[in-house]
């Protein structure tokens, strides 16, 4: 097996947070080896659309994304947000390149068929170009994704950032030994919700399906869960929720997945 591939996704809330995105990319840069960032931004986005005129539409944690939303998400995820990122760790002494799924042809997708739902314009991810990938981390260069693809055929479609988080590690996971870390505002899943401090250190898929019968788990959690164990059943390594607990080296300050 080859080397080591840490990649970090973060959400929308440490975004916002100027000195925790601040900590977090110090704490990303300084990471030894290969490593990928995967970005979101969905709470800048649903902030920015009304001042637009644009009513923000969540169905299941996903964004319904019609032309006018698909261009605002565009200038706020491939814009905005990845560029303020790939210059902060530039800063930081890491050779950051912004990429979206249509950069290099990285992720190949497929806008989502209409079934009950209509999302508009919204991506399902089918694989990654691995090689290119390997080529430019081997290169010593640090890709950022934000959470835009394409068709192949011109369009851009808004693709939910932690499905490509797991799509990347799943893709590179043959190449290089991959752990695959979601890094949100709170310490880990938590026991109950109201109390910050009730991380629970590991989840397996019994007590996974244990703890969204009994409520524990809900909106966004959900997705993000099934994320993790695509990525655990697919051949990624570690799988982990957290803050920035997630950098340290002891096991207690965040969850850990497995099968
Ligand atoms: N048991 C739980 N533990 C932690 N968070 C939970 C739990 N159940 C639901 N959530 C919600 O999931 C959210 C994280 O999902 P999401 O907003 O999609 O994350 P991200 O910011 O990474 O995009 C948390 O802000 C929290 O409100
Ligand atoms: C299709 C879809 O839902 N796309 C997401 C992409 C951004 C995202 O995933 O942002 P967070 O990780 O910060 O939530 C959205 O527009 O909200």
């Amino acid at each position: 097996m080859g080397d080591k591939l840490n990649i970090f996704k973060i959400g929308g809330n440490i975004i916002e947070n100027e000195e925790e995105l601040k900590q977090l990319l110090y704490l990303f840069s300084n990471l030894e080896g290969h490593k990928i960032l995967v970005h979101g931004g969905g709470k800048k986005a649903s902030e920015l659309l009304p001042k637009l005129g644009i009513k923000p539409r969540m169905v299941n944690g996903r964004r319904i994304t019609d032309s006018a939303t698909l261009e605002v998400v565009t200038m706020v995820y491939g814009g905005l947000v990845n560029k303020n990122i790939v210059a902060k760790l530039q800063a930081l002494g890491n050779n950051a390149i912004g990429m979206s799924g249509a950069d290099a042809n990285s992720i190949h997708a497929h806008k989502r068929p209409i079934t009950k739902i209509d999302y508009g314009f919204a991506g399902d991810v089918e694989g990654i170009d691995a090689k290119m990938l390997c080529n430019l981390l081997n290169l010593g260069l640090t890709p950022v994704f934000c959470a835009l693809t394409h068709d192949q055929k011109g369009q851009l479609l808004n693709t939910n950032a932690d499905t490509i988080a797991a799509t990347l590690a799943i893709g590179l996971s043959s190449s290089f030994q991959t752990n695959l870390n979601y890094c949100f505002e709170l310490n880990g899943v938590l026991k109950d919700i109201n109390d910050k401090s009730s991380v629970i250190k590991n989840i397996d898929s019994s007590s996974y399906t244990k703890l969204v019968d009994e409520g524990v788990i809900s909106a966004g959690m959900l997705p993000k869960l099934h994320n993790c164990f695509e990525a655990l059943k697919n051949g990624v390594r570690e799988v982990r929720i957290g803050n920035l607990g997630l950098f340290e080296n002891s096991t207690t300050n965040y969850t850990s997945l497995v099968l």
